[in-house]
This record gives C-alpha cells, structure tokens and sequence, in this order.
C-alpha cells in the first residue's frame, strides 16, 4: 500500500523535534465520495431505497463520466467502500476500471445502503404527491427525522425476507428509516471502521447513496437538521473532502454551500443535476 497519510510539513527548516510534535504537522486526507448514476427507478420516478435495481443506460454513462473525471485530476485509493446495491457497486466497478485500481479491497456493506423507504418503496413519487399532498411527500423524502410508514414484514421489501441480508442481526434491518435512522447506522461503519483506516493512511473512496451521503456530509460539515433539508446530492459526480487529523473537512475553493467538500466537474452542470433531484417531486 501507499504511504501513510499525505501530511505535508507547514514550511521547511523544521528541526527533527519539532517534526515529531503533532502541531508541526498538518495532516490532510482526501476522501472521495460518489453517489451512484441514475438507477433504472430514477428513471421510472420510484421510491428506490433497499430495492436492488440496476444503473439506466444514462446512469453507466453518468458513472464513466464521474470515473474519467477523477482519471484526468490523477486519483488514487487503497480501499474502496460500497453498499450491497448493484446501483453503487457496478458506479464503483467503473470507476476502479477506469483507475486501474480493481485489484483494490472493496467493502461492501449494509450500512451504507440507501435509507429503506418503507412502504413507499415502488411507488412512483409524483402519484404519491398527487395521493398524498405535496407536503407530505417533502416530509416523507427530506425531514431529518421523520420515518416514511413502514413495509410489511410478510413484504417482499422487507430485508429480512432478502438472502443478502442473511448474516445481519434481524433487530438491525429496517422496516423503515428517517435520515436520522440512517445516519445512526451509517456512522457506526464509519467511526468504527472507516476514519480508523482513512487515519492510517489509506486513500478511501466511498461508492453509495443520495440519502446515505447526505448522512455523510451532514455529519462531516455540521450541517443542521433544518439545512439538510434542502440539500440532494447529484448522480455521478465525485464529491471530494480534505480532512485534517481530526476529521474535520478543510473547505475547498469552489464548494456549494453548505458543503465543504468540491464536486469535481463542471459546476452548472452539478447544479443541473441537483436540479433534477428536486424535480422528482412538483
Ligand atoms: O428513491 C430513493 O431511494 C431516493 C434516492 O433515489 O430518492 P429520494 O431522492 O426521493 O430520497
């Protein structure tokens, strides 16, 4: 594997002790995240979460594209992570081909799987506004805390009911989940595994979801649950974080507020994409 981390001493001309002190380096890590291109239920409008659906024809272009930017900036990772979703692996798959990396360890887990949308899961969205109310649906799609009714357990979109799932505690798979829900469970992985391996030095790159990494970036930047109402993270597109020894990001020059983090790529075009998953509900 690569060095241990990309610290860089301050200035030149330190003495051997000072190096050795903590302040007289300035740790910085480069995480990259990326949510998958635009699954074939995006395309349909559904309410996706755990439903294991593949990439459309316009998400594979979306993920060549996210991989090729990240070629032409020089990236490189150690280890990659992903959920059980072939929307994330296959997005990560490309990318890694892309890189030359696909003899890299790749960690695939629950955790960063998208929230579970309970029983709204294979519903169209925009039929749901018109049943529900507008309101409701934002509440459903965006509120911090606030769960979407639950699946059934006899239901085919109960997890327990899923072989994938076989090995995970059934007190922990999800009938339904807030972003909040999904946070809690995301953040085990990364305390508990994640900023432990980032911390030794390996390069991490993060393959997963729009709710999931919203979760992510909420945490990492401190976002409040008011704010992360109004942020959706775009398909495809490399979000890169600079973090320092303690996990905090370093803002970067062209990040969109409230992020700290910058979408690689041409920035009207994120702002496009963002638009788009927005518009999934009028
Ligand atoms: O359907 C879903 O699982 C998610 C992501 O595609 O949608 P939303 O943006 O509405 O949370």
């Amino acid at each position: 594997f690569a060095p241990a981390f990309t610290g860089k001493p301050l200035s030149t001309g330190f003495s051997k002790a000072a190096l050795s002190s903590p302040t007289a380096l300035e740790m910085k890590y480069t995480v990259v995240l990326v949510r998958h291109g635009e699954s074939t239920w995006n395309d349909e409008n559904r309410f996706t979460g755990w439903y294991d659906c593949p990439l459309s024809e316009a998400g594979l272009k979306e993920a060549h594209e996210g991989a090729k930017l990240l070629k032409s900036e020089g990236y490189t990772f150690d280890v990659a992570y992903t959920s059980t979703l072939q929307r994330a692996i296959k997005t990560l798959w490309i990318i890694l081909e892309e890189l030359h990396l696909m003899y890299i360890p790749i960690v695939n887990t629950w955790r960063l799987n998208e929230r579970h949308y309970g029983a709204l899961q294979g519903l169209n969205k925009q039929q749901t506004v018109e049943k529900h109310g507008k309101e409701q649906v934002q509440i459903w799609r965006r509120s911090y805390d606030i769960p979407p009714p639950p699946c059934e357990e006899s239901s085919e979109y109960y997890p327990g009911n899923d072989p994938m799932y076989a090995d995970v505690p059934k007190d922990l798979l999800p009938y339904t989940e807030s972003l909040k829900l999904t946070e809690d469970r995301f953040l085990v992985e990364w305390n508990e595994k994640m900023v432990p391996l980032i911390k030794s030095g390996k390069k991490v790159i993060i393959a997963a979801h729009g709710n999931t990494l919203r979760a992510l970036v909420k945490h990492l930047d401190g976002i409040s649950s008011q704010e992360i109402t109004e942020l959706n993270i775009p398909t495809g597109v490399p979000l890169v974080y600079e973090l320092d020894e303690n996990m905090k990001p370093i803002k970067q020059g062209d990040a969109i507020a409230p992020l700290t983090g910058k979408y690689l790529g041409d920035l009207e075009q994120v702002k496009a994409r963002i638009g788009a998953v927005v518009a999934q509900t009028k």
